[in-house]
């Protein structure tokens, strides 16, 4: 079995557009190995979110994988038919979106929101669910009784910490985190992302990382890709990228922001 989980090769995806057909993601290649946390930076617009939507094959038109290939343990999700797919997604890869918090259904309870992807993918009795949420809510840090609550009942911080917890229900063995805690302040965005550090070591899934926030994203991952205008220009070790950029638009990257405390800790441990 490969060290790798995931494994993206020469990966194309274009945007076809009544004025021409535009290339957002160019021969993008890399791995993530398991139980690895991997961030993807890149100034808004360089194709981050198009790579994350494509690796579960939820892109929507006009955007369209014109070529290469997404290995998930070996098994190419872009030939896989969508029953298929259907099975993987949140079973296998989980997905947190920057606005996710606010794809919580606000007429259900959220109790009743867990239920429907548990039953869905696991085929478990409400009782069991039930039991799941509660447990869910207990790691990420929300009082279990409160599971009856509706999502209004909750805080924004709260809430993303809700979809968080229904994406780990189901254990998937990679997490998809496009820009998880933008929308948040940065207290509670750090409170977040330590939860999260903390549950990813203690079930050793692996996550892609997606955020504009280079600090966080030092702090974070334990490699990072940089992209630029839809191509991937460096992949490396944090501590490589970081302190010995290659390439020149990496450098920028850092010099943009005040230096980081990188060395002073291990990959994928807050300061
Ligand atoms: N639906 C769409 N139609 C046309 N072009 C699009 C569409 N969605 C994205 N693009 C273009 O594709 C490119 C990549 O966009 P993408 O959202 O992947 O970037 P990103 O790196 O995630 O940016 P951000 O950090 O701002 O979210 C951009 O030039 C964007 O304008």
């Amino acid at each position: 079995m490969s060290n790798n989980l995931l494994e993206i090769e020469h990966l194309n995806i274009d945007y076809l557009l009544d004025k021409g057909d535009f290339r957002a993601v160019k021969d993008v290649s890399f791995n993530i190995g398991r139980g690895e946390i991997f961030g993807l930076a890149g100034e808004s617009g360089c194709g981050k979110s198009t790579i994350a939507y494509a690796i579960t094959r939820l892109s929507k038109a006009p955007a369209w994988i014109s070529g290469g290939s997404i290995r998930l343990d070996g098994q190419d999700l872009l030939k896989m038919p969508e029953g298929e797919l259907q099975k993987i997604r949140w079973k296998r890869i989980g997905m947190v979106f920057q606005s996710a918090m606010n794809s919580l259904n606000p007429l259900m309870r959220v109790e009743a929101q867990f239920h429907d992807v548990l039953h869905r993918h696991t085929g478990c009795s409400r009782q069991e669910s039930r039991a799941r949420a509660e447990e869910m809510f207990k790691l990420v840090g929300i009082p279990p009784h409160r599971v009856g609550d509706y999502p209004h009942q909750f805080s924004g911080g709260m809430r993303q910490r809700i979809v968080i917890a229904i994406c780990l229900a189901l254990r998937p063995e990679l997490i998809i985190m496009d820009e998880p805690t933008t929308a948040l302040d940065v207290v509670v965005q750090r409170e977040i992302l330590e939860q999260v550090l903390d549950l990813q070591q203690t079930y050793g899934f692996s996550v892609l990382f997606i955020t504009h926030d280079l600090h966080l994203m030092a702090q974070l991952c334990h490699r990072i890709g940089v992209m630029l205008k839809g191509e991937l220009v460096e992949v490396g070790d944090v501590s490589q990228v970081s302190q010995s950029p290659t390439h020149e638009y990496t450098r920028k990257l850092w010099n943009a922001i005040p230096q980081l405390p990188v060395s002073a800790h291990p990959p994928g441990v807050f300061a």
